[in-house]
Parts: C-alpha cells; structure tokens; sequence
C-alpha cells in the first residue's frame, strides 16, 4: 500500500519536471548493471540481517553490554522490566554472555519441549564455575552419559519407594517427628513464635537419608551433621558389608548394584547423581516454609484449608496420597505457593550448540538460554493482582483443582527436575499432616512485607519470620 503510493508519488514526479522522465530513462539505459548491483545487493543485505535478527533486547554498553545492571538479574527484576519492555523473548548481553530470556511458558516449551535436541544442552562456562561440582547430572551436556545419568537416578529414586508407595510412609513418619519437635519449640518460645527453617531442614536432611541409606537421626546427632557435610564413605561401606545384590533397600544399594555390574563408565556416572539429592535439603524447607506462612497471613484461607481436611481426611486417620485428588484447595495453596514465592527466580540454563532459529529469531551458539518463570508468574496479564496470595485463581468453578500451563517451578522436557515427583509428594503429604494438626498463626505485629511477593534472589528464603503454632 504505502509502496504504491511512492510509485504514484513518483510517476507524478516525472511527469511535472520537464525532461525528467528522459533523463532518467537514459540514465538507468546507461548504468542498467550497476543498478541491478545495487539493487540485488540491498536485497541480498536486507534478506542477511532478517535472517540473523537477535531478539529485541536493550543496547547496554560496548564490550559490557548491561553488566553494570547485573544485580537487577539476580532478583528477577531487570527480566521483569525488559519482558514489558521488549515481549516475550529477550536478548541481553551481559559481558561475555549473551542470554535470550524466554517470557512465555508456550515459547519456554516450544524450545525445552519441542526442541530437545537443540535446547537441552547447559551451558558450560559461567554456569559450571558457579557450581560445586562441575561434572554431575546438572551440568553435564546432553548427552549419552546425561540420558545413563537421568535414567539411572529416575529408576533408582523409584525402587527406593517413591514410585512404589514406601517412601511416602516415611514422609509421614518424619512428619510425626517434626510435629513433636514443633510443639516442644513453641511451648519454650511462647508469644514470640518459632523459625520453622531449622526444624524442616532437619526433616529434609533425614528424608535424604531415608532415600540414601535408610536411617533417622535425632535432631543433635553428630552423624547427621557429619552426613549433612557429604561424608557418605563410611555408609557405602556398611552398605556393601550388610546388602543383597539386586534387591536395593535404597540409593546406595542401588548404585552398588550398578557399580559392581559390567559398565565400569557407570561409576562415574552415578557418583554425578549421589552428589545432587542434598538440593531437596534446601527446596523442601523453602516450599513449606512459604506455604506455611502464606496460609497463617490470611486467616480465611486457613479456616477453608482446615475444612477441606476435617472433610475429607478427618482428624483421626493419617492423610495419604489417595486424598491427593480430593483435596482441591491444599493443592491449590501448594501450586500458589510455587508461583508467588518463586523459589529459584528462573529455571536452569540451557545453551545451544549450534545455531538455531526460535520464534522468528536467531539463537546464536552459545548464548544461554534462560526460562523467566518469575516474570511469568508475576505477569498481571496472565494472574490478576499477581502479589496477592490466592489459591482460588487455581480451582474451576465447582472448586475443582485446575492445573495452570504457566506455572512450571521444576521446568518442562527432559531437562526438567527430575525430583519433581519427589518434591510434590513429600511437599503434599507434609503439608496435610501439618494442617491438620496445627493451626499456624502470625503474630502480631510483624513485618509482612516479604509475603507480597517482593522479588530477591536465587533461593528466596523467608529467613526472619516467626510462627505461632497451636495444636488444633
Ligand atoms: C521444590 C523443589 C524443587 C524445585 C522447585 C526444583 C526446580 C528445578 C528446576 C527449575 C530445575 C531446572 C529445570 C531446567 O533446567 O529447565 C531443576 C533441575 C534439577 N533438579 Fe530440581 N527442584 C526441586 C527439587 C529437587 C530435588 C528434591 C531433587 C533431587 C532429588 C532435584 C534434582 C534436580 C536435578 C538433578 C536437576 C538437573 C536436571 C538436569 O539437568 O537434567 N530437584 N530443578
């Protein structure tokens, strides 16, 4: 349209001036090769720059790009800036890193999903640097010794009763524990109320080694604390003095199995799994922790929770994962607990190893490839009010728990968590039982600023809040 109006604009022209038209004429006769040049040239550049078109991004400064702004990415609020700013998919250069924020849980799944084999590599500078340990299941690329890796740890954790139902009995042994211990701390506390961190740290190290190596531990054991530093030598070696081969009772059983089996690549390849369990010593606290406090602000929020759980489960019987579908509103509270508390502010880094197209643009080899599940989360378009803490935006209208697609906290496609089934189960079954017996206040008086979801860093931690806990 606007092109048709320069040519009309244009045989206008040459019309009016007098000899214009000739001259012209005679003109492109006279140099007709240099114009075919030029214009198959301009052609040919304009096709180039479309084809590599980075995302749109801020220009930030030569040789730097925006590292000056490097701490605003680290509490996920520069990422909310450029999502408004420039859309769904992001290229900032931050040093020597070029990164490609994905805004979107659809395109974040169009790359991790649709695209494995492009999009599921990790990136192995600045990433592996930031870790302990540079080879586990993590950090290595997506490869054959990644797919042994994940195979074996998904049917490890399996066998050792996750997927059996075993393990969810221990879940509710350690819950009984933990609610002795929180009686205990609150009666020597009184008014002022209890941290819950330490007490559900102490829960998550014995359900690792629940997993590991079978065993409880009091809250002051020395062994504990030796085994919470990853000194597992001395377990293996009880392990291999007491085992059956082939009938692991838990994790170290099974990677002796597979130690002492023919693949002698797989010793590597499971001591990169061994070294990862202790992530849930963080992320299991952290989840119950905000949910807790969550449901304590809001008093009616609690009073439906406690509802929900005299109906369904009742006081006298323990919860148990069959109530799992029953119990709508828990879920909606956990789910809405993921989003607004953002526990980890992005997922992982994935990379490219060569390049590729997405959503129109080009992804460079290399660039690191960043999930902005906070920016999704706290997106007014997709959650109204995304600061308030609402588990009712997670139920249908006959109050039935409706997963939301947007919500992705262990992240989508192979490389997503593979303790995802893991977390869930416990996060439910702890979360029921402590409901169900307790009734959570917050006291009086303290800052509750943290609880609308103000954006800080990679492992948000409600570290200075205290609870009231009343046995219902
Ligand atoms: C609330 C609890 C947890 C959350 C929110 C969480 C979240 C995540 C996220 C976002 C990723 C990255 C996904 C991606 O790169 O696209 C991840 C990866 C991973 N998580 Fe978790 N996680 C949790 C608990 C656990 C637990 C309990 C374990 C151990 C059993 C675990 C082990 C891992 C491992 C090994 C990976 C790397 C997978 C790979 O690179 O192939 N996580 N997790």
């Amino acid at each position: 349209m606007v092109g048709s109006k320069w040519q009309s604009f244009g045989s206008w022209l040459l019309d009016k001036v007098p000899g214009c038209k000739e001259d012209a004429r005679q003109f492109a006769q006279e140099h007709k090769w240099e114009l075919l040049i030029v214009a198959s040239s301009s052609y040919l550049a304009y096709k180039a720059i479309q084809l590599y078109r980075l995302p749109p991004g801020p220009y930030g400064i030569p040789c730097i790009g925006c590292l000056l702004n490097a701490e605003g990415f680290s509490d996920g609020s520069e990422q909310q800036k450029f999502k408004q700013k420039y859309g769904n998919i992001v290229s900032v250069q931050l040093g020597s890193d070029l990164q490609i924020w994905l805004n979107s849980a659809d395109l974040i799944k169009e790359a991790f999903v649709n695209n494995t084999n492009e999009f599921s590599h990790r990136p192995d500078s600045l990433f592996r640097h930031s870790f302990k340990f540079q080879d586990d299941i993590i950090s290595i690329p997506f490869d054959e010794e990644w797919k042994k890796s994940k195979k074996f740890l998904m049917s490890s954790l399996k066998n050792c009763g996750f997927g059996s139902g075993s393990l969810d009995v221990k879940v509710l042994s350690e819950a009984d524990a933990l609610i002795f211990r929180l009686e205990k701390l609150q009666k020597e506390a009184g008014d002022e109320g209890i941290s819950l961190d330490e007490p559900l740290r102490w829960i998550a190290a014995n359900l690792i080694c629940q997993i590991i190596h079978s065993n409880h531990y009091e809250e002051d054991d020395p062994e504990l604390k030796e085994l919470m530093a990853m000194s597992e030598g001395k377990k293996i070696t009880e392990h291999e003095a007491t085992r059956t081969s082939s009938e692991p009772r838990d994790f170290i059983d099974a990677y002796l199995d597979e130690k002492a089996g023919p693949n002698l690549n797989y010793t590597k390849m499971i001591d990169n799994c061994i070294m990862f369990l202790p992530d849930s010593l963080d992320t299991l606290p952290l989840a119950i922790e905000w949910l807790v406090l969550y449901v304590a602000r809001f008093p009616h929020t609690q009073t439906i929770l406690h509802k929900e759980l005299d109906d369904i489960v009742g006081r006298a019987r323990e919860p148990q994962l069959k109530d799992k579908a029953k119990l709508n509103y828990l879920e909606a509270c956990i789910v809405e607990t993921y989003r607004l508390a953002n526990i980890f502010s992005a997922l992982l880094p994935h990379t490219v190893k060569r390049e590729v197209r997405l959503a129109g643009y080009t992804i460079p080899r290399g660039a690191s490839i960043h999930g902005n599940t906070i920016g999704i989360n706290l997106d007014p378009n997709i959650f109204p009010n995304p600061l308030e803490f609402r588990p009712e935006r997670h139920l249908d209208a006959d109050g039935r728990f409706k997963p939301s697609e947007h919500v992705i906290p262990f992240g989508v496609g192979p490389r997503s968590c593979p303790g995802q089934s893991l977390s869930k189960m416990e996060v439910f079954l702890l979360a029921a039982k402590l409901f169900q017996t307790f009734q959570f206040d917050f006291p009086l008086n303290q800052d509750d600023s943290c609880l609308r979801g103000r954006l800080v860093g990679r492992r948000r931690r409600p570290k200075e809040h205290k609870i009231i806990v009343k046995k219902r």
